[in-house]
């Protein structure tokens, strides 16, 4: 029977190899993590991440070729393949800090799998790594080998949350590269085998190692850059009377360009289109290519710039101040569908508000209170390292209250802001949420679902990211 271990019970290593297991029956797939608190959660009831369909996935095949534990050493000891999941922050110190990706983990788990060793490996790399990270790898796992064979191949992982079981079960791609030479391409076919249990075979790319290490960098800065553009044009839409979803759909429709991934919104979030962009920059500015460096930055600023616009608009139209007033968040976790926070939007803009003196009243249907108040207070990139390692009793922010449902978030709020896109945001009772908030009332939609029209019959003044503005808003121009 092939052995698996991955290293990382995260939201790639978990999802991923619970689908694996479930996919290839025939293979015995243990997921291990230093983190005993995560593992724990991955053997109850309540799973450490929430993604629709995980709960399902998971219980077919735990306990049966599916097991998740801290005995690392072990469960790598015996595997024939070993996926490395760990975390790849940006650095925050020393050479690179603020970019470049730091490979603390991932080193680390390549020399365990050096100590514990007994057999020939295969090493895959899951987590997103700089272009050039398996040559380094290779040099840690051949000078402590003890003899030992190792083949480094490289599988990046394309999941989004929210979708990564249906994007798992049927992905556009499995990408993996390798060394060109007969071992190399034997290692490749064994992890084409187990892919090929459901993945058709023409989607199953195989390239070398450097190619597929920066596709996966060259993807996320492809995605992040066309939400980027479209933001762009949202400002441009607000100033000029243009409506950004008639623009978006008229863009979209040429099939060259197509529709998916064009809606505006207050900015891209999540744990890696960020990092993955300024790792990218870090590279281009090492292999000497700085114009290629800021082309990509430009990415992140615009990013930047439609969290600060979202809320300059916010204040300026409140009569340019919001101390003490109340303002309700809706949604906090970066995309709808997951409880993950890692980068949302939501963090910026409810620091610039909190910057302003607001009183603010969040609720997220899936984000705990304590989650929140660590967002608000950790540190830049502090987030992206092992739960037992970030700072462990943050402060509160007093002027946050976290509430669990939308009418008490709005309850005598003087403005609603919109950050995460719920389905349940989409059939609230706006005319009940008008008659209990102070006037007038306002509503900023950062993710365009509402119907602006309909909530203007009611009474709000709406403001809905690259919509043609209400004459309340256009009197009164923010400045980013
Ligand atoms: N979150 C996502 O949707 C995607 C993430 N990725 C990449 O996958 C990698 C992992 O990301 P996530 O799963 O989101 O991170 P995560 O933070 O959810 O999981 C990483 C896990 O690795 C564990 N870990 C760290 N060092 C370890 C070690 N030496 N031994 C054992 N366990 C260790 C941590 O305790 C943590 O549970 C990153 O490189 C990320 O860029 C790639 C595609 C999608
Ligand atoms: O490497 C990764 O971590 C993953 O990053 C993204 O997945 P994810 O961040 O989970 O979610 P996305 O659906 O890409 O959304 C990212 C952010 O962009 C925002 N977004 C997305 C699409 C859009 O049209 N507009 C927009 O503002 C979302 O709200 C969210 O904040 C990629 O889509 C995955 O392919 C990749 O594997």
């Amino acid at each position: 029977m092939v052995k698996i271990c991955c290293i990382g019970a995260g939201y790639v290593g978990g999802p991923t190899m619970a689908v694996i297991a479930l996919k290839c029956p025939s293979i015995e797939v243990a997921v291990v993590d230093i983190s005993t608190s995560r593992i724990n959660a991955w053997n109850s009831d309540t799973l450490p991440i929430y993604e629709p369909g995980l709960d399902d996935v998971v219980k077919q095949c735990r306990g049966k070729n599916l097991f998740f534990s801290t005995d690392v050493e072990k469960h790598v000891q015996e595997a024939d393949i070993v996926f490395v999941s760990v975390n790849t922050p940006t650095k925050t110190r020393g050479l690179g800090a603020g970019k470049a990706a730091d490979l603390t983990y991932w080193e680390s788990a390549a020399r365990m799998i050096a100590d514990v060793s007994k057999a020939d490996k295969i090493v895959v790399e899951k987590s997103t790594v700089p272009v050039k990270t398996a040559e380094a790898i290779e040099k840690i796992l051949t000078h402590n080998s003890k003899g030992i064979k190792y083949q480094i191949l490289s599988n990046p992982e394309f999941l989004a949350e929210g979708t990564a079981i249906q994007d798992l079960f049927n992905p556009d791609r499995v990408l993996i590269g390798g060394r060109e030479t007969p071992e190399g391409q034997k290692a490749v076919q064994a992890l084409k085998d187990v892919y090929a249990h459901w993945v058709p075979e023409d989607r199953i790319l195989t390239t070398n190692l450097w190619s597929a290490e920066l596709s996966k960098l060259a993807a996320n800065a492809f995605l992040a850059q066309r939400i980027s553009s479209v933001n762009a044009m949202s400002a441009l839409c607000e100033a000029t009377g243009a409506d950004v979803t008639q623009v978006s759909y008229a863009v979209g429709k040429d099939t060259r360009i197509g529709s998916k991934f064009l809606n505006a919104s207050v900015g891209f979030g999540g744990s890696c289109f960020q990092k993955d962009i300024l790792n990218l920059v870090y590279i281009c500015e090492c292999n000497g290519l700085p114009e290629v460096a800021e082309y990509w930055k430009q990415v992140i600023k615009i990013n930047d710039y439609q969290k600060s616009r979202f809320v300059n608009r916010l204040v300026s139209s409140m009569f340019n101040t919001v101390s003490n007033k109340k303002i309700a968040i809706l949604g906090f976790a970066f995309k709808k569908d997951t409880g993950d926070t890692r980068e949302t939007p939501a963090i910026d803009v409810c620091q610039g508000l909190l910057g302003d003196k607001a009183m603010l009243s969040i609720y997220d249907p899936q984000v705990t209170e304590d989650q929140i108040q660590r967002d608000l207070t950790m540190k830049k990139f502090d987030w992206d390292h092992p739960i037992h390692l970030q700072p462990t009793s943050p402060t509160t922010v007093k002027q946050v209250s976290v509430v669990w449902d939308a009418y008490t978030a709005t309850k005598d709020a003087h403005g609603i802001c919109i950050l995460t896109e719920w389905d349940e945001f989409k059939s609230l009772d706006f005319q009940k949420i008008y008659d209990n908030m102070q006037k007038p009332a306002f509503i900023f939609d950062g993710r365009n679902i509402v119907n602006v029209e309909k909530l203007r019959e009611i009474g709000f003044v709406v403001y809905s990211i690259g919509k043609p503005l209400d004459a309340w808003i256009k009197d009164m121009p923010a400045v980013a």
